[in-house]
């Protein structure tokens, strides 16, 4: 992976035309990580939500700097460099999971012939190595999360962008998380994450505030 740099410009996040905090004015490098805490309704997901391109800046920009699509060409928009795992896992409880971790594989871009190596892989890295017959739905929500955190091994993207990606993991799993994200970020990979708890990497830190209704003892 070539450097790469992710510039926010007096971004400013909300929902329905309401600023959510202040504007962001940061620059996020290869190697670094974002953790962007704050209370709930802070605003966190609305800005992760918003860097991975599925809502709209309400003003200011993103700068995407040496970074290449997957065809190649320089990227244009965040969301073509990045894995975006949200509060929901993306996997549909009834589906085997081999087959929900395959379908990914292939959205994001991999060969199809290197699909099974890659689901096996994944899973063998988020410590569920042999379950890929399972239903997603016989899976625990710590298993569940787990599983959904592979997809983010399946084919290599520069940015991984997280909403509470630890949450309902239990301590072995929170460290073995963690000891991916440090190996990205060694790989010269990029980190967002907003989070309630310590991920166990380090990084350059924003606290949203409270949003103005909430903001009361
Ligand atoms: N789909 C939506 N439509 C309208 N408003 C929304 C929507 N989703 C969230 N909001 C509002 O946007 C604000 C920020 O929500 P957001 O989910 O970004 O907060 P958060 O910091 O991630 O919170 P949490 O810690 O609870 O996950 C909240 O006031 C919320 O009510």
């Amino acid at each position: 992976m070539g450097a790469i740099t992710i510039t926010l410009e007096g971004l400013t996040t909300g929902r329905g035309g309401e600023a959510l905090g202040a504007p962001l004015d940061l620059r996020l490098a290869s190697g670094e990580a974002l953790i962007v805490t704050g209370p709930n309704g802070a605003g966190k997901s609305t800005l992760i939500r918003t860097l991975a391109g599925l809502l709209p800046p309400l003003r200011g920009q993103v700068r995407l700097g040496g970074a290449l699509a997957p065809d190649g060409e320089p990227a244009r928009q965040v969301g073509e460099i990045a894995h975006y795992l949200g509060h929901r896992n993306g996997l549909r409880a009834g589906a085997r999971l081999f087959d929900e971790l395959a379908f990914w594989h292939r959205f994001l871009g991999g060969e199809s012939r290197e699909a099974t190596g890659a689901v096996e892989a994944g899973l063998e890295a988020v410590g569920l190595p042999g379950l890929s017959g399972l239903s997603v739905g016989h899976l625990s929500s710590g298993q569940q999360r787990r599983a959904a955190i592979a997809r983010l091994l399946l084919v290599p993207r520069p940015l991984w962008l997280l909403d509470e990606p630890t949450a309902a993991l239990d301590a072995k799993s929170q460290a073995r998380f963690a000891r991916l994200a440090q190996a990205h970020l060694e790989g010269g990979g990029l980190i967002v994450a907003a989070t309630h708890q310590p991920l166990g990497v380090e990084g350059l830190r924003v606290e949203l505030a409270a949003p103005p209704q909430e903001d009361r003892p």
